[in-house]
């Protein structure tokens, strides 16, 4: 089940779901508009590796907005804050945005029950396009979830700006490389 845009402004008002800052204009009929933060994440080495923290370059968006490059990988983030300790959130971009040629996330809508913080966007254009700090840039929806809840205590917990891959830290818990 998911939630309407009615009952994603009453779990925000009874605590069921958290998203700082919060404006009833920005709520859908079943989801709700985020806006993309000021600062982007750039990685600065040519070949990114996945068992390493890479190094990054931050971008800050002016008040003229950021030309975003083809074949260019960004981290942004969310305005807002968003979770929830009951229901799973999802990340979409929107359609008006779809519509501009901007991905704004890679193959990671999914968030976790008791996941609390900004959300990290993987933007990608198919064009170079100009985007702006504010923009309502994606939308996030609310899973009913069933079964016993054992909350996200992972590596992005707390997130407050883009966070970089921490993959390099799962790789202390041994990759078993199939022979
Ligand atoms: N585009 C996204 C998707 C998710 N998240 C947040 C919410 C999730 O609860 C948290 C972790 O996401 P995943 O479980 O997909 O990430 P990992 O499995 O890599 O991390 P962990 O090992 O911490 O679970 O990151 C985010 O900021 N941006």
């Amino acid at each position: 089940m998911i939630l309407t845009g009615p009952e994603i402004n009453a779990a925000v008002a009874d605590g069921r779901v958290r998203i700082v800052p919060f404006a009833l204009d920005q709520t859908n009929p079943n989801s709700y508009n985020i806006r993309l933060g000021p600062t982007l994440l750039t990685y600065t080495s040519e070949v990114i590796d996945a068992h390493r923290a890479n190094p990054t370059r931050s971008v800050p968006i002016g008040k003229d907005g950021y030309v975003l490059q083809p074949g260019e990988l960004y981290l942004g983030h969310t305005v807002e804050e968003v979770g929830s300790d009951l229901f799973v959130p999802l990340l979409f971009g929107r359609s008006s945005v779809g519509r501009l040629g901007l991905f704004v996330e890679i193959t990671a809508p999914i968030g976790d029950i008791g996941f609390h913080g900004q959300w990290t966007l993987m933007l990608s254009s198919v064009r170079p396009l100009r985007v702006y700090a504010g923009m309502k840039i994606g939308q996030v929806m609310f899973f009913a979830a069933t079964g016993a809840v054992d909350p996200y205590r992972g590596k992005y917990q707390g997130a407050a700006g883009p966070q970089p891959s921490q993959y390099w830290r799962d790789t202390a818990r041994v990759e078993a490389v199939p022979s």
